[in-house]
């Protein structure tokens, strides 16, 4: 997507450590114009899939998922927890994922009236680097019995390896900017073609 793309050039900084900041448009400050491009971006090309439920994970994803969510009828957003809470009750999917930003593993936590088996979902997240949050939302959906029909995600570090392992293993992973190279030391940002 040309305008992600132009938006990660004009505003994205490289940080050490395979971080790309892009938090004046993206997961603090967030562009809502932008976010609903990308709803519709992620919609042509998931069209003719039904989907039933998208599903993210606290925190980045949920805004995405929930401007996305317009140009799929509507259906219900999910957000995976990655803290239990006495708001928590009631039976749960759990597993655990390493936060690439925060560098710990975290529980990551669905209740289970949120989440059933028979479900279409469309996983949804701001970023996809070596794939952990991804794989604890596909567990999760395993474990419930849902579909999953497709991933959408805003920025791909495809260096990282994350995206490419998922398609390989047969998901339909859309990203909609795929950052091939980035450099610290000049700021440089290459994409895929
Ligand atoms: O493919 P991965 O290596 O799992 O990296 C991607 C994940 O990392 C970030 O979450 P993080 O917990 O770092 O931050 P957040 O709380 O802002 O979403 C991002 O929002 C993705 O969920
Ligand atoms: O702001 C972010 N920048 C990143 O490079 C990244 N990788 C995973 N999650 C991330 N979030």
């Amino acid at each position: 997507m040309k305008e992600l793309e132009e938006r990660i050039a004009q505003q994205g900084t490289v940080k050490p450590g395979n971080v790309l900041k892009v938090d004046a448009f993206l997961n603090h400050q967030c562009d809502v114009e932008l976010f609903d491009h990308m709803g519709a971006a992620w919609a042509e090309h998931f069209k003719g899939k039904n989907i039933d439920k998208i599903l993210t994970i606290e925190a980045s994803g949920i805004g995405i998922a929930c401007v996305a969510a317009r140009y799929f009828g509507n259906v219900p957003v999910v957000f995976a927890k990655k803290a239990q809470s006495i708001n928590l009750d009631g039976d749960q999917y759990t597993t655990t994922v390493y936060s690439f930003t925060k560098q710990k593993e975290f529980p990551v936590i669905v209740s289970k009236r949120y989440l059933n088996e028979g479900d279409h979902v469309l996983l949804i997240d701001d970023f996809l680097a070596n794939g952990k949050a991804l794989q604890g939302l596909i567990e999760l959906c395993h474990k419930a019995g849902a579909t999953v029909e497709g991933i959408g995600i805003a920025v791909e570090k495809g260096f990282q390896g994350g995206g490419d392992h998922l398609r390989e293993a047969g998901y339909d992973v859309d990203s909609l900017a795929i950052v091939e190279s980035m450099d610290p030391e000049n700021g440089s940002i290459v994409f895929r073609s």
